[in-house]
């Protein structure tokens, strides 16, 4: 710069000089602006931690009654935030003020799978939990002897450490419309609302029926067919592989049941196996019975997708895979083979049972296809009516023990689909006795040992 005395260009230079001192400070006055704002929120966060929604689902009914709670909660301004169960800490419940609990049951009165470790790990326990105040939605279904069973011990174990019920305990039965509104109800005088979001009734969708094959022509079990649905709209629907349709006989609305989605978007078509039921009487099961017997190509079904997140991929996609199930559950693993092959990861470890190889062998040729083309590295099929001694799935895994536990050292991530009677808990066995039932605990917590079982 050349020296000069003359005022207006001093001026000039005094105005330039400032006017680029403001360019520099506005960026760090606006982080600071935002630095101080978060220091308040949090600051504030720390005074008043808000509500707490916590849930344990296995289905994903009671984390979508969750996500429609904390929605209810923020939209009348008050602070919440989400948790699973598992996620919580015996500090966070003594710390908490508010929590509400939505939980459902498994097993014969026992907690979902996530939640088999806070269970375990703090309601056997005493925890002094005389500031909390709290709420329990229970989901389970009276076909069950322990109805809600794990609802009702969370409730009681709560009230054992001095916590205090916000309203008595709501139970849902079969996701009860009623029971849910009930709940709501309890919500909105709770957070001064009256105008909570409608938790209406899911939205059926027409679907178009493509195609249907019955897979096991000659099969001492019950007839299993493979469906094809096509949107009527045209318009295929956003969904991951371990997702669910709810599909309901135009007779039964009220009674959808849930199948497991045995394809990927990429297909175009949502692929579902459906086991005929038939009763004791001799008639069919409503959805199944309309779904393979009645229903004709061409005819329009109602179909839900749902989200199932705790059976999805997620992060697990980037993990080797062991897939176990048996029967109609090659559904759910087919799907994530479909999505693992499509990723492009060939770590896949399927062991899978059912009756005879001569006619139970589903989807055959196209696991071969993926095993000749290196996306399916294991394949263990257990036929357990081909030789005189019975043998199943959670046999071979057991045999198979070392490898598990080289599978899971790697990495692996584990998924279970198929029966709870007599598979389920077999596996869960045969897994607790390779790996640890500490260790197994420990992958259900984090993720990596996920089932779909019914
Ligand atoms: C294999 C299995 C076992 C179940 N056991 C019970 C039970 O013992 N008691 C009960 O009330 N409900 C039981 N249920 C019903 C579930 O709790 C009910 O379907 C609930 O809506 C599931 O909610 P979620 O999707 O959040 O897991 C069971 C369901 C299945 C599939």
């Amino acid at each position: 710069m050349i020296w000069t005395n003359d005022p207006t260009r001093l001026m000039l230079v005094a105005s330039l000089a400032m006017s680029y001192a403001l360019v520099c400070l506005a960026p760090y006055l606006r982080t600071r602006r935002k630095h101080l704002a978060a220091q308040r929120a949090k600051a504030e966060a720390a005074a008043n931690p808000g509500w707490i929604v916590a849930y344990a689902s296995q289905t994903g009914n009671a984390e979508e009654l969750a996500e429609q709670t904390l929605a209810t909660l923020r939209l009348a301004g008050i602070p919440a935030q989400l948790s699973e169960l598992s996620a919580l800490q015996a500090e966070d419940l003594q710390r908490a003020e508010r929590i509400l609990f939505l939980v459902s049951t498994y097993g014969e009165g026992d907690a979902p799978d996530g939640a088999a470790a806070f269970a375990g790990r703090l309601m056997t326990k005493g925890l002094a939990l005389p500031q909390l105040h709290y709420a329990v939605l229970a989901l389970g279904d009276r076909a069950y002897a322990q109805f809600c069973g794990f609802g009702r011990a969370l409730d009681a174990w709560l009230q054992e450490q001095g916590a205090q019920s916000l309203f008595p305990r709501v139970e849902v039965n079969r996701s009860s419309a009623e029971a849910i509104g009930a709940w709501r109800q309890q919500l909105s005088h709770l957070a001064g609302t009256s105008d909570a979001p409608d938790w209406g009734a899911p939205a059926f969708a027409p679907w178009r029926l493509a195609a249907r094959v019955l897979l096991n022509p000659g099969s001492a079990g019950a007839p299993v067919y493979h469906l094809e649905l096509e949107p009527q709209d045209g318009v295929l629907p956003a969904w991951e592989s371990g997702d669910l349709v709810q599909a309901a006989a135009p007779s039964d609305p009220e009674r959808a049941r849930e199948y497991s989605i045995a394809s990927i978007p990429a297909d175009g078509r949502v692929h579902l196996l459906v086991r005929l039921h038939t009763h004791a009487d001799g008639s069919h099961g409503a959805a199944s019975g309309w779904l393979t017997q009645q229903a004709g190509i061409g005819q329009t079904v109602q179909l839900r997708l749902r989200q199932h997140r705790r059976f999805r991929l997620e992060d697990n996609l980037q993990r080797p895979l062991i897939l176990i199930g048996n029967g109609s559950g090659i559904a759910g693993l087919r799907g994530h083979l479909k999505a693992r092959a499509a990723a492009g990861r060939a770590r896949n470890w399927l062991l899978f049972g059912e009756r005879n190889e001569a006619h139970d062998y589903h989807y055959r040729e196209e696991l071969a296809t993926w095993q000749l083309h290196g996306k399916l590295e294991n394949l263990d099929m257990v036929f357990s009516r081909d030789q005189p001694q019975r043998r199943y799935v959670q046999d071979r895994l057991a045999e198979q023990a070392d490898e598990v536990r080289a599978w899971v050292a790697a990495g692996a991530a584990i998924y279970v689909c198929g029966s709870l009677d007599g598979m389920a808990a077999g596996v869960d066995a045969a897994l607790a006795a390779a790996l640890g039932r500490d260790a197994l605990d420990q992958l259900a917590v984090v993720g990596r040992y996920r089932r779909d079982v019914y």
